[in-house]
């Protein structure tokens, strides 16, 4: 028997010998789940012995930690941009990165965005919350993903608003938006190799890349645009920190405008095109 102080800080030693890179926070969040109440009042359990079911638990979703299933995965949602999405291992985690996107997306005018491969919809769902007077559309190829994504927009009361659809990018999408936004598998076959654990052998690859250079849905997406786009409207694309060349030169050769926007770390990670 341990007090929760005890197991969090043997938990955290377990999984920082695993290779864990965030094991304080990690150990925190598990116990939290464990005991069904919110991260921020772990510090609220009784300091007594924990009781014997919530150790139970603890143990086997630190032993599942260990082996790099992903928090999310294991307590079913994750945070952005302020609010928590529900996800599985059908759809690409939230990361942070993509909060630059949707900032991004927020500075531009809209009140019809598409949302090319939305997986758990989240930058859909964000920007329809943050706009009350927009509507969207999601689209993926992955029908576990639509419904992810669908289940996210109730979760944050857009639904009435947002239309999901099973679309290989464009391919059901007939209607022209003033925003388009993207964030496309995009990391190479050879970059895959060198992936965390967590992320290469939880995390659906169909999420993660192309198969090919990391390019190869930005080749498909952008003929589609100026059909897809009222005149001035814009698209947004996340990139991988090395693609903002590539990515400009296809966007520049369709005849979009073109702006590359650093994130808070200054890396090249979204492209803002816009339309004559
Ligand atoms: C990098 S994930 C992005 C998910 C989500 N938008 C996000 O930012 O967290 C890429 C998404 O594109 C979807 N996808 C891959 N190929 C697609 C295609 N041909 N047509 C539509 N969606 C596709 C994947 O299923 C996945 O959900």
């Amino acid at each position: 028997m341990s007090t929760a102080a005890e197991a969090m800080a043997d938990a955290a030693a377990r999984l920082r010998a695993a290779g864990i890179a965030s094991p304080a926070r990690d150990a925190r969040i598990l116990l939290a789940h464990a005991a069904r109440i919110d991260a921020m009042r772990v510090t609220l359990i009784a300091p007594e012995d924990l009781a014997p079911e919530i150790a139970e638990r603890f143990e086997h979703l630190v032993a599942l930690r260990a082996v790099h299933v992903p928090v999310s995965h294991l307590v079913g949602e994750r945070e952005f941009y302020g609010r928590r999405f529900k996800v599985s291992r059908e759809v690409l985690d939230p990361r942070p990165e993509t909060e630059t996107l949707v900032e991004a997306a927020l500075a531009e005018p809209f009140t019809r965005v598409l949302d090319l491969g939305t997986g758990s919809g989240c930058i859909l769902v964000t920007l329809l919350a943050e706009r009350p007077d927009a509507t969207g559309i999601g689209v993926d190829l992955s029908e576990s993903a639509c419904l992810q994504a669908s289940a996210n927009a109730v979760l944050h009361e857009v639904a009435g608003r947002t239309d999901i659809r099973r679309s290989d990018w464009f391919s059901d999408v007939p209607e022209r938006f003033d925003l388009i936004v993207a964030n496309p598998p995009y990391i190479s076959r050879s970059e895959m190799r060198d992936l965390a654990p967590g992320v290469r052998r939880h995390e659906p690859e169909m999420a993660l890349s192309d198969g090919g250079d990391g390019l190869g849905a930005y080749r498909r997406i952008v003929p589609g645009l100026a059909d897809h786009l009222v005149p001035g409207g814009r698209a947004l694309f996340e990139i991988g920190p090395t693609q903002g060349k590539a990515v400009s030169g296809l966007l520049a050769g369709a005849g979009f405008d073109v702006r590359i926007l650093p994130d808070l770390d200054g890396r090249a990670r979204v492209i803002c095109a816009r339309m004559g």
